[in-house]
């Protein structure tokens, strides 16, 4: 717990798990005190990335005028509120009604209303109005940034970086005062366990400065591993988080904390006296969220003896536009596709991507929704859900009960392997070593093109209706067609060479025998995969939840089985489209002159021959089981049912070390592979070795035939057995992209 001392703990007889830190020092008692306190919240961020702060030189007579304030704004009539609705978000200023941020992914919803004020003055209440609202809200925000430049100053103190170097990455530093009001909704409406006040997540700025009522329900996730513990209010304190881009900007020495806002802790008087039907209290919190200027780039910032950034510098205007379009559904207006290229971060592209190309998605969540309002309409509470415009026309929707239930894994834990990737390399530095490209992947690639090239030849003349056909097909060509699939899965994460042009070219030459053009844009979508791991709407190895309804029987996932290429090849295009560059063009020109040659010197057969041999490598083949054995959740023992406990994190990719590696690029040590996406197929088994401790206790497949079999026959196991996630954009989990994509 480094220099925090005990006496800095509250002393309220409970158990309190977060420092509280005098920030007077700092403000007043030249250079030692200004190291004391900024070494305290050093230690504090770094071993809880929470810490509460008092003494910081706004009253607590202020900080109740700022809860007045809020009472008086959010005390408008909602067609009032509406008004100001916030509709921009390189804006980012103005009010959001309850529901108008992004649902609950278990199909519950976060229960609030904002007021995001930015001194923008735009979508303001008009000055004069409610008492100069806007001149209090100006005047206290004018504290808070100043406030927040203190501690920007502590921060660059104490993080071992050259302060002039910080602080020129964070000169200007652009608030947003976000103003919040959790209605009194029916205590059932949280405590069934499906909504929240907020969901669990991250902020996404730099830090944030948190203000609460005495009310209570905030939380903290403190070592991201799902345990939250509450956030207690204490009076004249508030509290800093650290978020998103200072976890970046500090190469994660510091990380951005995970919280959310539950039902208060009641007493059991207090509980009795509200009674199993009655209202929980309205809570109002104010954060302060600390961003960069617009146009910052925040670049990580490489402590010496550090293994250099730990990701890609990324423009704190776009991410920032970026994510609140996400968080709200609303349109990126700067994202023109020249602007989507130079994004400097490739999470954002695609998330930019994804944005320009579909429009937003009305999710399943949103039906659940529907039938939370109609069940509620006539209490107070849901007034302001009911007159949310996005679900004003309720009454035209069919019922929710139309809706089958949901039943993926829904999860709020972080993707597993960046963790597991960061103790491995704590413990075991040498598995950097293993990194980089296999010389030996081009010529087996060589060798099955050539394979593959040769049996057509021979079978340019076989009735394809015929033994000798078939057989050749499945046993020769669907093997020789998966090894194929797998060295492009391989080279797709530059694996072949070092130079990432060689790797784009030999993955269009590995194609050759498939018959179909799809390496360049495999690669996009796989990269997408890795990055955000079960992530709805992004990771397109996910079964929609429309394929998981009209295949949810022992026929259907048959079905599933046996055609399961043309569902990887067909669901991207539904989920979202990638940016079409050269590399796409090259791919589609190069096999259809291939095509053509194939056709004019070998005939009809031959071409039919690579064509069977990628049906049969996507279909009922014991090679093609990796699909379903990599992420599909076999292990029962964890998960019973849908029900999956909140906090448990659950195992959502599972290796197999048999002999089928042998033809499929060792792609069954698949925990290992995403572990390190940067080790080639012939190091993976080395990597398992180095790092024994983490992977044995992993669960893992032991034959892929059987996997075949069980995902078909179990009544268990079938396409609602996938970890979703719907927070990826929010959370952090990303390696560099060089580490990806060179
Ligand atoms: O209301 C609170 O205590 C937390 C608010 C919050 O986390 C947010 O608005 O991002
Ligand atoms: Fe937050």
């Amino acid at each position: 717990m480094g220099s925090l001392g005990i006496e800095e703990l509250p002393q309220t007889g409970t158990e309190f798990p977060f420092p509280i830190v005098s920030f007077e020092p700092f403000l007043s008692g030249g250079e030692a005190g200004r190291q004391t306190v900024a070494a305290k919240l050093y230690d504090a961020f770094h071993n809880f990335g929470w810490v509460y702060l008092k003494d910081f030189g706004i009253s607590e007579a202020e900080i109740e005028q700022m809860f007045a304030r809020s009472a008086q704004f959010h005390g408008q009539p909602l067609e009032q509120k509406l008004k100001y609705k916030l509709n921009d978000p390189s804006v980012s200023q103005g009010y959001t009604a309850d529901g108008a941020e992004s649902s609950d992914p278990h199909g519950g919803r976060s229960h609030k209303e904002c007021y995001e004020h930015r001194r923008v003055n735009k979508l303001a209440p008009a000055a004069g109005d409610l008492d100069d609202w806007t001149a209090w809200a100006d005047d206290f925000y004018n504290k808070l940034i100043i406030l927040a430049g203190h501690v920007r100053d502590a921060l660059a103190m104490v993080l071992g970086l050259e302060p002039e170097a910080f602080q020129a990455q964070l000169k200007q530093l652009d608030g947003q005062l976000r103003l919040l009001n959790y209605m009194g909704v029916p205590r059932k409406v949280l405590e069934e366990g499906r909504n929240f006040r907020i969901n669990p997540h991250c902020d996404y700025g730099l830090f944030t400065l948190l203000f609460q009522d005495q009310i209570g329900g905030l939380e903290v996730d403190r070592f991201h591993d799902g345990k939250f513990v509450a956030a207690t209010p204490i009076p004249g304190t508030c509290v800093i988080n650290v978020a998103d881009l200072l976890q970046r900007l500090s190469n994660d020495r510091l990380r951005s904390t995970r919280h959310r806002v539950v039902a208060p802790q009641m007493t059991k008087e207090m509980s009795d006296a509200i009674g199993p039907d009655g209202v929980l209290p309205a809570r109002k919190s104010t954060a302060f969220f600390v961003h960069p200027a617009r146009d910052t780039l925040i670049t990580p910032m490489v402590e010496e003896g550090e293994n250099g950034p730990h990701y890609d510098p990324v423009a704190a205007g776009c991410w920032r536009d970026a994510i609140t379009a996400k968080n709200y559904r609303l349109p990126i207006p700067m994202a023109t596709p020249e602007q989507v290229q130079a994004a400097k971060c490739v999470e954002m592209r695609y998330m930019m991507a994804a944005n320009i190309e579909k429009k937003p998605r009305i999710l399943s969540c949103d039906l659940h929704l529907l039938s939370h309002c109609r069940n509620h309409a006539t209490t107070t509470a849901t007034e302001a859900v009911v007159a949310t415009p996005r679900i004003s026309t309720a009454a035209n929707d069919p019922p929710a009960k139309a809706l089958p239930e949901d039943k993926f894994f829904w999860t709020y834990t972080e993707e597993p392997h960046r963790t597991r990737r960061q103790a491995i390399i704590k413990s075991h530095r040498d598995v950097l070593q293993l990194c980089g490209p296999e010389p030996l992947t081009k010529y087996v690639v060589l060798a099955v093109v050539a394979l593959q090239i040769s049996c057509a030849v021979l079978l340019k003349d076989t009735p394809i209706v015929s033994w000798p056909f078939f057989l050749t097909a499945y046993i020769v060509g669907a093997t020789a067609n998966q090894n194929l699939f797998l060295a492009i899965h391989e080279i797709s994460h530059n694996l072949a060479f070092r130079t990432p042009i060689y790797n784009r070219l030999l993955a269009i030459f590995a194609n050759l025998p498939i018959g179909i053009p799809y390496s360049a844009g495999f690669r996009q979508y796989h990269l997408t995969h890795h990055k955000s791991l079960g992530v709805d709407g992004l990771d397109t190895d996910l079964p929609t939840a429309f394929e998981a309804v009209f295949l949810d029987s022992v026929a259907g996932k048959a079905f599933f089985a046996t055609f399961q290429l043309l569902f990887y090849a067909i669901r991207p295009m539904f989920i979202f489209k990638i940016p079409f560059g050269p590399i796409h063009f090259l791919n589609i020109a190069v096999q259809v002159v291939f095509d053509a040659i194939v056709i004019r010197y070998l005939g009809g057969h031959a071409l039919s021959y690579f064509i069977l041999s990628s049906f049969l490598a996507g279909s009922l083949h014991p090679c093609a089981a990796h699909f379903i054995s990599e992420h599909y959740v076999f292990e029962r023992s964890q998960v019973k049912g849908a029900k999956m406990p909140r906090d448990v994190p659950i195992p959502e990719t599972f290796s197999y070390y048999g002999p089928l590696n042998v033809l499929t690029y060792n792609v069954g040590y698949h925990n290992e592979h995403h572990d390190f996406p940067a080790v080639p197929w012939t190091r993976l088994p080395r990597l398992y070795e180095i790092a024994k401790e983490f992977y044995e206790p992993l669960p893992y497949h032991k034959s892929w035939p059987y996997v075949i079999w069980q995902f078909i026959l179990d009544k268990e196991v079938g396409m609602w057995c996938r970890v979703k996630r719907a927070e990826g954009g929010r959370l952090v989990g990303a390696w560099k992209e060089s580490e990806v994509q060179s």
